[in-house]
């Protein structure tokens, strides 16, 4: 079971070394264009296998890569303070076109799972760049995560045990889809009038913003975010090596809308098995379908 991780920056490091302590899989190898941050980062995390799960974490060039089941794409920029995850499609695209068919050519077999940002539109177009190789990017685990942390802290209840999706694209216009947002089985709201906690709009509101606000206060704060995507990414690698058919908001060409964007799916061993379009009240599906139409005017800017 080896990952390969290019981009050994904040995010593929942090990616890595979640890998790793998770013990996620038995081989990992680092490739950056900055071959000694590579070298160094492996390294470093090296040091932690013998105190987890005996990894064995390499760096190299593309090469090193074959083998792989799973490639984590990490390469690129990522937000300055005040710009959005749009912002850096021209430059990332870029990079994208430079590494996407060298990870290819040398890993005929492996899954590509894509972080760079803007995650939809580079996911749409690493879809093109390797043909014949599944695609598929982070999207809205990591927001559909920052979701049910919220929810749980205003449900005092273990954020494992809170179920609710992020929809569309990973960036402003997401829609938090809280029709399906459900703690113990019942609707969260359901759930708090019954436990007797407060729950109004402004909470809902706050619980909103908190979650589509999230990178920016942040970046703001520390210049980048990287632990909470490093752990999806291990949880989505560990879907695809194990088989494990988890329902996960990952990023893929989705029908309906002719762009990528995330919604529930299958995931396992070729990366999207199924997609499982929830059925939504009408203004999550409006909501939705204005987060699509981003997109797709983000895929026809040139990039
Ligand atoms: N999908 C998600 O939920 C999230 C995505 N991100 C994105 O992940 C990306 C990486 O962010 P960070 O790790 O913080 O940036 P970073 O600047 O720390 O690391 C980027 C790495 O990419 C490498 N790189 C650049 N061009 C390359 C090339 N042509 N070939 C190989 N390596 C190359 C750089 O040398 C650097 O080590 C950004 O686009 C960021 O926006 C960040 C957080 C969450
Ligand atoms: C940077 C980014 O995409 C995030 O933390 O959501």
């Amino acid at each position: 079971m080896k990952v390969g991780v290019v981009g050994a920056g904040l995010v593929g490091a942090t990616a890595a070394y979640a890998l790793t302590l998770r013990g996620s899989c038995s081989d990992l190898v680092l490739v950056d264009k900055d071959e000694k941050r590579a070298q160094a980062e492996a390294q470093d995390i090296a040091h932690a296998a013998p105190v987890s799960h005996g990894t064995r974490v390499t760096s190299g060039g593309y090469a090193a890569l074959s083998g792989c089941r799973v490639v984590v794409i990490a390469a690129g920029a990522n937000q300055r303070p005040g710009e959005s995850r749009l912002d850096l499609l021209g430059k990332n695209a870029a990079i994208f076109r430079e590494v996407i068919p060298q990870v290819a050519e040398q890993t005929p077999e492996a899954v590509l799972l894509i972080a760079t940002n803007p995650v939809d539109a580079l996911t749409d177009l690493a879809t093109r760049l390797a043909p014949g190789h599944a695609v598929l990017g982070s999207g809205t685990v990591l927001d559909s995560a920052r979701f049910r942390h919220l929810i749980a802290g205003q449900a005092g209840v273990d954020a494992t045990h809170v179920h609710g999706y992020v929809l569309g694209e990973h960036g402003d216009s997401e829609v938090l889809a809280w029709s399906t947002a459900t703690v113990a089985g019942l609707p969260v709201e359901d759930f708090m009038r019954a436990r007797g906690l407060e729950w109004t709009e402004e909470v809902r509101a706050e619980i909103d913003a908190g979650t589509r606000d999230a990178a920016a206060a942040i970046i703001e704060g520390k210049r980048a975010t990287y632990y909470g995507i490093g752990a999806a990414l291990a949880r989505i690698a560990e879907a695809i090596l194990g088989d494990r058919r988890s329902i996960l908001t990952v990023s893929a060409p989705t029908d309906p809308y002719g762009v990528s964007l995330s919604v529930p799916r299958i995931v396992g061993a070729r990366g999207v098995e199924d997609t499982l379009i929830p059925p939504l009240p009408p203004e999550e599906a409006r909501a939705l379908e204005a987060s699509a139409e981003v997109l797709r005017q983000t895929g026809a800017r040139p990039g």
